[in-house]
């Protein structure tokens, strides 16, 4: 196979690591061999400032070594993951002086909007807490249509949920080739993609001896985070060197481009989701809020609508003008008692509290731009 030429991977500051159960099984188990070059690379990473949420599978093929042959069936396959993840994570902390932290989810999760903001918040608590996240897909509840499908997609979405700036997929293989690599010696590397077409989806085949998506669902999920803003870089985990440039900025492998800004695709899906409520602000928080803060309790003054935790709320000023759109971090009783409040009562009233803000200005998107001459003059 034709080797693949560095290219230098754009400056990134959060990323989503997603390494297969082709670099991580072995012959009675689990094998560190791959691992602990992408531990170290990890841990480099987090020395310089960025951080890292690794997405691992591995559970299966833990759960493998401890009770031998199993079938390969949906019901083995549940139990043999459920036998192995615990493996897998003192695994991954044998590899870390960082404690690790256990995440494991499915799509059902990521869809739920309340659960969704929940996954979001833990996770960038764990990061803030300089705790290393693992995810793996819940696998004794992810069947039929709950399931992701394979660890793959489940990156993408965890990339998309903490608006992570670029997808590394570390595989078996070198990156993507023009035909099937086992079946197609004359198969080409493909460095770079710009968009992920139906002909390109064609030339991705099936799994290798241990994976389960294969290069298909690797191209899915690199158009997946393409279409919320993040690049994907797929390299091979195999190979030392390979993980080592990545250290300095240098890809070996497949670069797919994003499409857009990270920003903006949520940004767009905030401005379009279905509101089911309307917070309405005093001049103090509508002025605040056109200086890009966040909405605090203190400056809302009536609470409209049947809304949950995570569900769009529109945000309106006293004469009902339409001022922006965000994510509730309370439900519409629980705003409706802090309404008013300063945030440091929220616990006091709520007896518990999720965020300071009714709604964070990440999950905010401004529908009025600021007036600069009315605000000199205001
Ligand atoms: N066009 C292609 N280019 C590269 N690899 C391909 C291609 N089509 C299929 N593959 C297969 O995809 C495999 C990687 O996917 P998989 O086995 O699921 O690994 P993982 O466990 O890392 O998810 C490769 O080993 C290769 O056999
Ligand atoms: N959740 C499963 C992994 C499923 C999966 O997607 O595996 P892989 O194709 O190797 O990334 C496990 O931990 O074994």
């Amino acid at each position: 196979m034709a080797d693949f030429a560095p290219q230098s991977l754009p400056h990134w500051r959060r990323a989503v690591l997603k390494v297969g159960s082709s670099l991580l099984a072995g012959a009675g188990g689990l094998d560190p061999l791959h691992a602990r070059g992408l531990a170290d690379f990890i841990a480099a990473s987090r020395a310089q400032g960025r951080e890292v949420v690794l997405v691992s599978s591995g559970a299966v093929a833990a759960g493998r070594g401890r009770i031998g042959a199993a079938g390969n069936g949906i019901v083995q396959r549940q139990a043999l993951a459920a036998l192995g993840q615990a493996s897998l994570m003192g695994f991954w902390q044998a590899l870390f002086a960082a404690p690790v932290a256990q995440v494991l989810l499915t799509h059902d999760d990521l869809r739920n909007r309340r659960r969704y903001l929940n996954a979001r918040t833990a996770l960038q608590e764990l990061l803030r807490l300089g705790a290393l996240p693992v995810v793996n897909e819940n696998d004794t509840v992810a069947v039929d249509e709950l399931k992701l499908g394979d660890n793959d997609n489940l990156a993408a979405a965890v990339a998309s949920l903490v608006e992570a700036d670029l997808l590394l997929i570390a595989t078996d293989i070198a990156g993507l080739y023009s035909g099937h690599p086992l079946h197609d010696p004359a198969a080409r590397p493909i460095e770079r993609v710009d968009a992920v077409t139906p002909a390109l989806l064609a030339v991705a085949g099936d799994a290798g001896v241990l994976g389960t998506g294969g290069m298909r669902t690797k191209l899915e999920a690199a158009s997946k985070a393409s279409a919320a803003g993040i690049a994907t870089a797929l390299f091979c985990g195999r190979d030392a060197a390979t993980v080592a440039a990545l250290g300095q900025g240098r890809l070996h492998g497949t670069f797919i481009a994003a499409h857009g800004n990270r920003i903006s695709a949520r940004k767009q899906w905030l401005r379009h989701a279905p509101a089911t409520g309307t917070l309405e602000v005093d001049a103090g928080a509508q002025a605040a809020l056109l200086r890009g803060a966040s909405l605090l309790p203190g400056g809302v003054r009536r609470v409209d609508g049947d809304f949950r935790r995570g569900d769009v709320v529109e945000v309106r000023a006293a004469d009902g003008t339409l001022l922006a759109r965000g994510q509730a971090q309370y439900n519409a009783g629980e705003s409706a008692r802090i309404a008013g409040r300063h945030s440091r009562d929220i616990e006091a009233i709520l007896g518990f509290r999720y965020d300071e803000a009714m709604v964070h200005r990440d999950d905010l998107v401004l529908l009025q731009h600021i007036d600069t001459h009315n605000e000199a003059t205001a």
